[in-house]
């Protein structure tokens, strides 16, 4: 996981962003659907830190890869209600489910074969490689931490954590901006003035960029796209606020509840960049807010997460005046909840700025 924290991850970003601003440059200011380009970006910044390359938004093996893998997505979170009822296990909808997720399963393992194949000893182009490196290693010294029986999983399991998180993050953050005209003015007014016209945003420049920075807590905090945690086994009989857990009870954290604490946080349920910002214009932290969770189970995607979130998000409005799709009502912020919190559909305009 170190892998994922310390790789050149704003040059991979960065490689991603040049082609998204192209494909909203030619789109020339006509009604476009965001989710895809996001759904690609993001699909392709994972892909790039674990393969070491990018695929073409019109590759046909890529297209493949994101249809299969929202439907598996979207079959899940129909399907989320299993998690409490598992004697629905026997409904058709799951084989459809496991068919999905095995139809992702299958073209990542293509990828992986075929990567597999220009494989050099001495040489990293990505996570990938890395692991190899250490089943040799492994091998050689005689231990087994990492074997080839892990390879895939760990593959579909970053594959899977790892682009529909930051994709469902940057649409919602694109629709609350819609929203609210007068948050997105002020975060191009901090850009304008802090990084001007002549350069794209860098993560250097976050220090500079409090205003920004909230904004995007704010829209991390407001609609969590992991409301409810993944299963956990309790590892000893514990007791917590009065109630006896066995040891080997599956739990699941609400999380939302921590985010949506009216004692936390005033007004909860109004979008307010400015609750992140004390009286200096500062960042200012609040343990309430954990959309990454906790303890040793956090994600360990955060930093790749949050520098992707800022690097892509802050290119877009730089570049672009982002606006409603004429003749299309703009959704409400209001998701579906599945396995995560779902942001609708929805296509926009974007003009270029300078
Ligand atoms: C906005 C983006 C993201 C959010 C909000 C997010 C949130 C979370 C949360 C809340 C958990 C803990 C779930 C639980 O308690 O069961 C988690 C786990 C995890 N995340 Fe992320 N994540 C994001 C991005 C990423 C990225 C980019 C990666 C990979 C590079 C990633 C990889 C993982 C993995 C592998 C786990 C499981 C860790 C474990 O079980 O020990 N996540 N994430």
């Amino acid at each position: 996981m170190q892998y994922i924290a310390h790789a050149n991850n704003e040059k991979h970003i960065d490689g991603e962003v040049d082609a998204l601003l192209r494909y909203i440059r030619e789109q020339r200011g006509e009604p476009f659907q965001f989710n895809f380009p996001m759904k690609a970006t993001t699909s392709n910044v994972i892909g790039t830190v674990l393969f070491g390359s990018r695929q073409e938004y019109d590759d046909p093996v890529f297209k493949r890869l994101l249809q299969v893998f929202q439907k598996a997505m979207l079959l899940s979170g129909q399907l989320s209600i299993r998690q409490f009822l598992p004697f629905l296990s026997f409904i058709p909808s799951v084989d459809e489910r496991k068919a999905a997720w095995g139809g992702f399963s299958d073209i990542l393992n293509e990828m992986l074969v075929e990567h597999r194949a220009t494989y050099k000893e001495g040489t990293t182009r990505g996570f990938i490689d890395a692991f190899i490196h250490k089943i040799i290693e492994n091998e050689n010294g005689g231990q087994n931490l990492f074997t080839e029986a892990d390879l895939l999983p760990s593959l579909l399991t970053l594959y899977f954590a790892g682009s529909d998180t930051v994709y469902l993050t940057l649409a919602w953050g694109m629709l609350f901006l819609l929203h609210h005209p007068a948050v997105c003015k002020r975060i191009q007014d901090e850009l304008d003035r802090e990084v001007g016209k002549s350069r794209r945003p860098t993560l250097a420049d976050r220090q500079n960029l409090p205003y920004t920075t909230a904004a995007l807590m704010e829209v991390q905090r407001l609609n969590f796209i992991a409301p409810i945690s993944g299963p956990h086994k309790v590892r000893r009989t514990v007791n917590f606020r009065g109630y006896t857990i066995p040891e080997g009870t599956t739990v699941l954290a609400n999380q939302w509840s921590i985010m949506m604490d009216e004692e936390k946080w005033p007004n909860p349920h109004q979008f307010d960049p400015s609750r992140f910002l004390d009286e200096f214009g500062n960042v200012k932290k609040n343990v309430a807010w954990i959309p990454f969770s906790v303890g040793k189970r956090s994600c360990p995607g955060e930093v790749l997460a949050r520098q992707e979130i800022f690097l892509v998000l802050t290119a877009m409005l730089q570049a672009f005046s982002f606006r409603s799709s004429d003749g299309e009502a703009l959704p409400e912020c209001v998701g579906k909840t599945g396995s995560l919190y779902v942001c609708p559909d929805f296509h926009v305009c974007a003009v270029p700025r300078f």
